[in-house]
């Protein structure tokens, strides 16, 4: 999976998930599972059109590859920037929120664990 981390004037784009899917009310950044013969770059540009409709300009390498100790993914969390103004299309809602504030959202396990850190390392 990849995780798409945008970040503006110290503010990270985070989604809260629809309640009828797996982790459904909990907030993860944007992003989704790769398909067949995708780069994470080329999913994360699919996919942040598809929820966001927005324009990926440019997604770097991963930062970190986090596991969610309960599933079978492992989530590449990738810094991107992107154009135009997100709109939610296909979440339950879209939130800029700092790293403290990102903290006492509900998250997704894997989520979690990149915002942990991002609290201790930055970016
Ligand atoms: N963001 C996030 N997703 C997680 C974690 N653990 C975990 O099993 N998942 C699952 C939930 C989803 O099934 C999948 C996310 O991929 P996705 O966004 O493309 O999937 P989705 O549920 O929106 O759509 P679908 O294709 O599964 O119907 O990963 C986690 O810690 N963070």
């Amino acid at each position: 999976m990849v995780a798409a981390v945008a970040e503006r004037d110290g503010r990270f784009l985070l989604c809260r998930r629809p309640a009828h899917k797996r982790h459904g009310g909990l907030w993860e950044f944007p992003g989704g599972k790769l398909e067949p013969g995708e780069s994470p770059q080329d999913a994360a540009r699919r996919e942040l059109a598809e929820e966001l409709g927005v324009e990926v300009l440019a997604c770097g390498e991963a930062l970190y590859a986090i596991e969610d100790p309960g599933s079978p993914f492992v989530i590449e969390f990738h810094r991107v920037a992107f154009a135009g103004e997100p709109v939610c299309l296909e979440h339950a809602a879209l939130a800029w929120v700092d790293v403290l504030e990102m903290l006492r959202l509900e998250l997704a396990p894997g989520d979690r664990r990149f915002a942990e850190v991002l609290r201790g390392e930055g970016l």
